[in-house]
């Protein structure tokens, strides 16, 4: 009976099995290292302790590429290239996009499940992923206090330190637009960057010019769009987060010690482009319409 008969695939006489001493798929992936990586603290393992630790891994694998993408935004912005970090940023939204829809996959763990291994995680929480840290201090939600569950982890602190003295991605579009002229206060071109940023009625003027004239700032506006979007979906990503929490823990206290859903709850209200959102309040109908 030929292969096609029986619903099998001929392999083609050109495919490589002759691998040794080759790289290979699992080596050039380290899959060895990435597949041992999954390891239940339940005994005997709980069934769904992997799904869980999937999908944390999962969200540190993706945060890790947004953190790679976002530092690499911040160097064009630096200088003054705009076009293709844009390009970038369409990357960035597809991430976001992953990383809101993977709430799904743990939500089908139910309360009593995660109950039967929730205490073999002790203090553990998503509280301290440095990585999420950094993703905050990047998009400019500046907090010292948060370095606190990295004091023990020379090398993470050090580097959270790194980004936390440094300019954020809108510090860096409000520096780029005082190069370009336009009229940004002095305490926002050059300040403290360890402060939590605060908002300029000035900051919003600049905006509000830049929205009434697209043709004229084409590209400061199509940037002024992109960190809308990747503010709007980080904060989709907190909200999904919250719901998780409280549909498998109520309002139970955080294993990281914290009031849990109503710590959560705080962040939806802070604001990482604060006059980006102020603009649109400000807008009033144009005199004459735009447009071709
Ligand atoms: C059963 C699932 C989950 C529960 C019950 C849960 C619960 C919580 C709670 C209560 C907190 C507040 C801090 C604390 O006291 O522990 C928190 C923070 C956090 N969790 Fe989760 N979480 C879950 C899944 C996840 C997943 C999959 C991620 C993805 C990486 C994650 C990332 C975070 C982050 C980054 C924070 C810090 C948020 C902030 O500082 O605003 N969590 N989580
Ligand atoms: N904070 C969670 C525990 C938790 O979710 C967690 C524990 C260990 C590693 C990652 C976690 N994820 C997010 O907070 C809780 O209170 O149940």
């Amino acid at each position: 009976m030929s292969a096609r008969a029986m619903n099998k695939r001929d392999l083609e006489p050109g495919i490589v099995t002759d691998l040794a001493g080759r790289t290979t798929y699992g080596d050039y992936l380290q899959l060895d290292r990435l597949l041992s990586a999954q390891v239940p603290r339940s005994q005997p393992p709980h069934h769904d302790e992997l799904l869980f630790i999937v999908q944390h891994q999962t969200s540190e694998l993706w945060m890790k590429l947004l953190i790679h993408e976002l530092s690499a935004c911040i160097r064009y912005i630096q200088a003054d290239r705009l076009e293709p970090s844009f390009k970038i940023f369409a990357r960035v939204a597809h991430i976001q996009r992953m990383l809101f829809e993977q709430w799904s996959v743990l939500e089908t763990l139910t309360p009593n499940e995660y109950l039967e291994f929730r205490d073999t995680l002790g203090h553990a929480s998503g509280f301290q992923s440095f990585q999420y840290r950094a993703l905050e201090f990047l998009l400019g939600n500046k907090d010292d206090a948060a370095l606190g569950p990295f004091k023990h982890v020379q090398g993470v602190h050090a580097e959270l330190e790194r980004l936390l003295e440094s300019p954020g991605i809108y510090d860096e579009f409000l520096r780029h637009l005082a190069r370009m002229g336009h009229d940004i206060p002095r305490s926002h071109v050059e300040r403290d960057w360890r402060q939590p940023y605060e908002r300029s009625p000035q900051v919003m003027e600049v905006f509000r010019r830049i929205y009434e004239d697209t043709e004229k700032h084409w590209d400061a506006y199509e940037m002024c769009e992109k960190l809308v979007d990747t503010e709007e979906r980080f904060q989709l990503w907190r909200y999904r987060h919250m719901m998780t929490v409280m549909r498998i823990i109520g309002f139970k206290q955080g294993t990281g010690g914290s009031s849990g859903v109503g710590f959560l709850r705080k962040a939806l209200d802070l604001r990482f482009f604060p006059e980006l959102w102020d603009v649109r309040t400000a807008l009033t109908p144009p005199a004459k319409p735009r447009g071709v």
